[in-house]
């Protein structure tokens, strides 16, 4: 047998041998009791990491990966920028008498309202503004508190709604709350769109946070009850899809409310997506779309998470009268539905979505195109725990590296096996692995890298008492287990092989931290292990952002400040040899 056939078997060996023990290896165990001890919250800091020898030898190499793979990152955010979204989505004609918004055309004439909620929707509106010009007789908007100040003070003016501005500012929702002045808002866009006719346009902006920003509760249920439920809701293993279904249905905004009472005036909503697969009636609760739920089913949500004793008995009691009673489109037997009739009560309405992780990704795929690496975007819609993420982006680097390798004439490909079998365990399907392949055979040919893009909402199980994010956990949580899978007799090979991962959120604030995210490579570990610093007591206890603050010397946190967008998170892994 020769040499290099021989390194293949040893390689399959140790990978096996690696697979077999990460089944008994826990990362997710948090002893809360030994950290009760700590006064602080935190692991006390023991002073900076610096990189090992061995990486400087190659510092360019390793700063000009990590370059691109933040430049790839800005390409993303910066695609999903609101006023360049909202210029790419309305123009008004030459004439000025015409707004085209995404081919459609509304022959205008001082009669155009605007409303909008969410955390991006400051930079939307002041936009929108500046296309309409006098067109806009009035506008509300709900933002998050403080918004307006803090885009100020880093520049961002084109963020901000202008000085002699016609539309009013609400700033509201607190920690992502619906609070009063969220309510008083939501009122007052109320009140507007009740007072419109059928010669009025309203063009509706909603981003993600707008469910908070717009807390409508339908009488006798009261913020507070709906803010009880919100609290009941998120801490007992609701997700957002739950929590909004919820809110469809006690709310008089939401799930379709809003479009409904401005009626008979036109409608059209430019939407900015954070939810997965851009659900329309998901994100901020879809105040303009089409219900898909009714009062049944949030009993059902209720139940399934065992709070119905918990939240306000008037939700209980408004949810029970109405299910007895209410049957919502989807309920009603097909065979006895009116479509014309049903379609109607929307033909006033557009909703159409203007940003989306989509859209960020395929940036970043485009960007790293351009910096010469062959790209991969392969999901839109990463969920589940943010350590599980990490484990499968490691997983996904050691097989673009198993690919690299067995692409060698000689070596078949044996070694994919144990790797795939990982991968698919994971959440990575077969066809995925093909393109991965495809990608990796590209990259060989090219002598380039290969650059895997991912964008979603991945989520933390907070139990630990530290300062961090999902991204940076993500992150993190990668380096360990990238240095777990290539710590082995073949580790010499794995060595040829430059990986940088990169997890962020396009919003620019990962937690509650002032980090977008970070970005890794191999040699974080060992670097922080020849400090005395242990990474793994930094990530169960939740405290990756004071990790990442103590390494000095490579920037591995990315600072981008608020972005003024929201699409969810992206992570960049580059594998190059
Ligand atoms: N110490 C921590 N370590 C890791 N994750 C944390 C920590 N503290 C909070 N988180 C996570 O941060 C999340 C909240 O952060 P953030 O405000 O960025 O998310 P969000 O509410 O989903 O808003 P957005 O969608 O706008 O990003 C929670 O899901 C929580 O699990
Ligand atoms: O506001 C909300 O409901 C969430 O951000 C999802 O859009």
């Amino acid at each position: 047998m020769n040499t290099s056939k021989n390194w293949v078997r040893s390689l399959i060996r140790s990978y096996t041998s690696l697979c077999t023990r990460r089944l008994t290896t826990s990362l997710s165990v948090t002893n809360c009791s030994q950290r009760k001890t700590r006064r602080t919250g935190q692991i006390p800091v023991r002073g900076s990491v610096f990189l090992p020898s061995s990486a400087r030898n190659n510092l360019m190499d390793i700063k000009a990966l990590r370059q691109d793979v933040k430049d790839i990152f800005d390409a993303a955010v910066t695609a999903v920028y609101p006023p360049e979204m909202i210029r790419n989505t309305v123009t008004l004609s030459d004439d000025d008498s015409t707004l085209i918004i995404d081919g459609h055309k509304y022959k205008i004439d001082n009669n155009v309202y605007v409303v909008g909620f969410g955390k991006a929707v400051s930079g939307m509106a002041r936009t929108v503004e500046d296309i309409l010009g006098d067109h806009l007789v009035k506008g509300i908007i709900s933002i998050p508190h403080g918004s307006q100040e803090l885009f100020k003070s880093i520049h961002k003016d084109s963020l901000c709604v202008s000085e002699n501005s016609k539309i009013t500012v609400y700033e509201g929702a607190r920690d992502n709350m619906p609070d009063d002045n969220a309510n008083k808002a939501a009122m007052a866009i109320l009140d507007l769109i009740q007072s419109l006719n059928d010669n009025h346009l309203l063009i509706v902006l909603i981003s993600g946070g707008g469910s908070a920003l717009l807390p409508s509760p339908i009488p006798p249920i009261t913020l507070s009850d709906e803010l009880e439920m919100t609290k009941v809701v998120s801490t007992h293993g609701g997700s957002i899809h739950d929590l909004n279904v919820l809110r469809q249905n006690i709310e008089i905004l939401k799930g379709g409310g809003l479009a409904a009472k401005a009626k008979p005036a036109k409608v059209v909503s430019l939407i900015l997506s954070d939810v997965i697969e851009d659900k329309l009636d998901i994100i901020s609760s879809g105040p303009t779309s089409p219900m898909h739920s009714s009062p049944r089913q949030c009993l059902q949500i209720l139940d399934r998470l065992q709070v119905k004793d918990k939240v306000p008995p008037v939700i209980i009691e408004t949810l029970e009268g109405k299910a007895s009673k209410i049957k919502t489109s989807r309920e009603i037997d097909p065979q006895h539905l009116n479509i014309s009739s049903f379609e109607s009560q929307w033909d006033h309405v557009k909703n159409i979505v203007i940003g989306s992780n989509c859209i960020a990704t395929q940036a970043a795929y485009l960007k790293a195109n351009t910096l010469g690496y062959v790209p991969l975007v392969l999901t839109n819609t990463l969920q589940g725990e943010a350590k599980k993420a990490a484990k499968m982006f490691a997983e996904l680097a050691l097989y673009v590296i198993y690919c690299f390798e067995t692409l060698r004439p000689d070596e078949g490909n044996a070694t994919l096996t144990a790797a795939e079998i990982q991968l698919i365990e994971l959440g990575i399907n077969k066809i995925e692995l093909k393109r991965i392949e495809a990608a990796t055979t590209q990259a060989q040919n090219s002598k380039s890298g290969v650059c895997i893009i991912c964008g979603g909402e991945t989520i933390v199980n907070v139990s630990g008492n530290g300062v961090g994010g999902r991204n940076q956990e993500m992150a993190l949580a990668f380096a360990m287990e990238y240095k777990k899978l290539t710590s082995n007799e073949n580790s010499k090979y794995f060595d040829k092989f430059h990986v940088e991962f990169l997890s962020a959120g396009t919003d620019g604030q990962d937690g509650p931290t002032d980090a977008a995210g970070a970005v890794v490579n191999r040699y974080l570990i060992p670097a922080a292990l020849s400090s005395k610093v242990d990474p793994s007591e930094y990530l169960l206890n939740n405290d990756s952002n004071t990790f990442f603050k103590l390494v000095t010397t490579d920037n591995c946190l990315i600072q981008t400040g608020l972005t003024g967008t929201n699409v969810m998170d992206i992570q960049t892994l580059i594998v190059k040899p």
